[in-house]
């Protein structure tokens, strides 16, 4: 199979994580004898730097000219404790998003049975967690007017859904329930929020279309809490952009770390392949960051965007066994981790490669 792959590492471990990630789809274009071609572009701080802009226009037509988009992570340090700032790196991610029509950003939270004593939460909590987040990307109080008045002392953020987009991710939830355990969750604040009263309304509406599947609805609250005290109770997802930026980062306690979330951005056109986690400035540079999401964001883009199932599972099936035979990036090493099997970040990736190749 051809295709092209664009590759946007962005800033801080962004660059790390993705190089082991471009190596894993190289390794797989060799063994199953696929012909991917590969592409980069800027986006985020060291887009601003390079242009004035966090998302310059050629990385746009980039983008809308590949089958699939590998991402890094976007952000700084200068930006974060700037409130100031009038531009910014996590402005071309958002925009990036509402360029290409990705509405549908699907968080797996995946639990590795080794992983098990790398959380913090009691291992019968947590065995068998198996997760699939629907989060709305294009959406809520993200891209709402927002605005300073009264000479800047008070300032104001619209959160604000309307019926058609919430629509296509429910849809999109309960297709997923269907082809997994029947049950869906959706998350919102129905008991303050008018925005969250249509989000509900617009659930309880689609629900008679798919009889099979069990819906419940949460309120955001008592969602966080029941996602640490039984995660079991999970199986689908489905919420808004703000409750599925914090459900999710919460969630990654589940599957032991950010360093183990992938996520899928999909809509309209090309799919975009990113670990949740951030630029990480506090470990960038050193060697340590935690490659396993963008190498299963990989599988994602196998599977998701390219159809290739036996591919995504070798991603997998390579985490699964480097984890098995013991070896740890520092943010997941357990008690029982030997020191000698805690890996930085390219020695892990050559313990996937080296299995991909055999
Ligand atoms: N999708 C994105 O590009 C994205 C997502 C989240 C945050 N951000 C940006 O990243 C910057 C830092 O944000 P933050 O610190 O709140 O979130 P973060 O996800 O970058 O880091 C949170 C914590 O998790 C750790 N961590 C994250 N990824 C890891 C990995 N792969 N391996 C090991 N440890 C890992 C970090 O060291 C840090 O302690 C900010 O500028 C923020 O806006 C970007
Ligand atoms: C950096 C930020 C804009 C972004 C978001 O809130 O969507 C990030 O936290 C994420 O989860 O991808
Ligand atoms: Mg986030």
């Amino acid at each position: 199979m051809k295709k092209h792959i664009l590759v946007v590492p962005g800033d801080g471990i962004g660059a790390e994580v993705t190089t082991v990630g471009k190596q894993v789809l190289e390794a797989i274009a060799r063994k199953f004898g696929h012909e991917f071609t590969y592409d980069e572009a800027l986006i985020g701080h060291v887009a601003i730097e390079a242009t004035g802009s966090p998302l310059p226009g050629e990385t746009l037509t980039k983008m809308r000219a590949a089958d699939a988009i590998l991402f890094g992570a976007v952000g700084h340090p200068k930006y974060d404790n700037d409130p100031t700032a009038k531009v910014r790196p996590e402005q071309g991610l958002l925009q990036m998003r509402k360029e290409l029509g990705l509405y549908a950003n699907l968080r797996p939270i995946k639990l590795f049975d080794e992983l098990l004593d790398a959380s913090s939460i009691k291992p019968e909590i947590l065995r068998g967690a198996d997760i699939l987040f629907f989060r709305e990307l294009t959406g809520d109080v993200y891209f709402g007017k927002r605005e300073r008045l009264d000479e800047g002392n008070t300032a104001y953020d619209t959160m604000i859904y309307s019926k058609y987009e919430v629509e296509r991710i429910v849809r999109k939830a309960f297709e997923a329930a269907r082809t997994r355990n029947k049950r869906l969750c959706s998350v919102d604040k129905a008991n303050v929020l008018e925005s969250s009263r249509l989000w509900r309304e617009v659930v309880q509406a689609i629900a008679p279309e798919y009889a099979d599947v069990e819906v419940e609805h949460q309120f955001i609250d008592a969602a966080a809490m029941l996602l640490i005290k039984d995660p079991k109770r999970f199986d689908v997802v489905v919420t808004g952009n703000l409750f599925g930026d914090i459900l999710t980062d919460e969630a990654s306690q589940i599957a032991g770390s950010m360093g183990m979330l992938a996520s899928a951005s999909v809509g309209d056109n090309t799919g975009v392949y990113e670990p949740i986690h951030g630029s990480a400035h506090d470990i960038t540079g050193k060697g340590v960051a935690n490659p396993l999401a963008s190498v299963l964001s990989v599988a994602l883009m196998l599977d998701i965007s390219f159809g290739l199932k036996a591919e995504a599972e070798a991603v997998v099936g390579a985490v699964d066994a480097v984890l098995k035979a013991g070896y740890r990036t520092r943010d997941i090493a357990g008690p029982t981790t030997q020191p000698e099997h805690v890996l930085g970040t390219d020695a892990m990736g050559q313990q996937i490669l080296q299995l991909l190749q055999a």
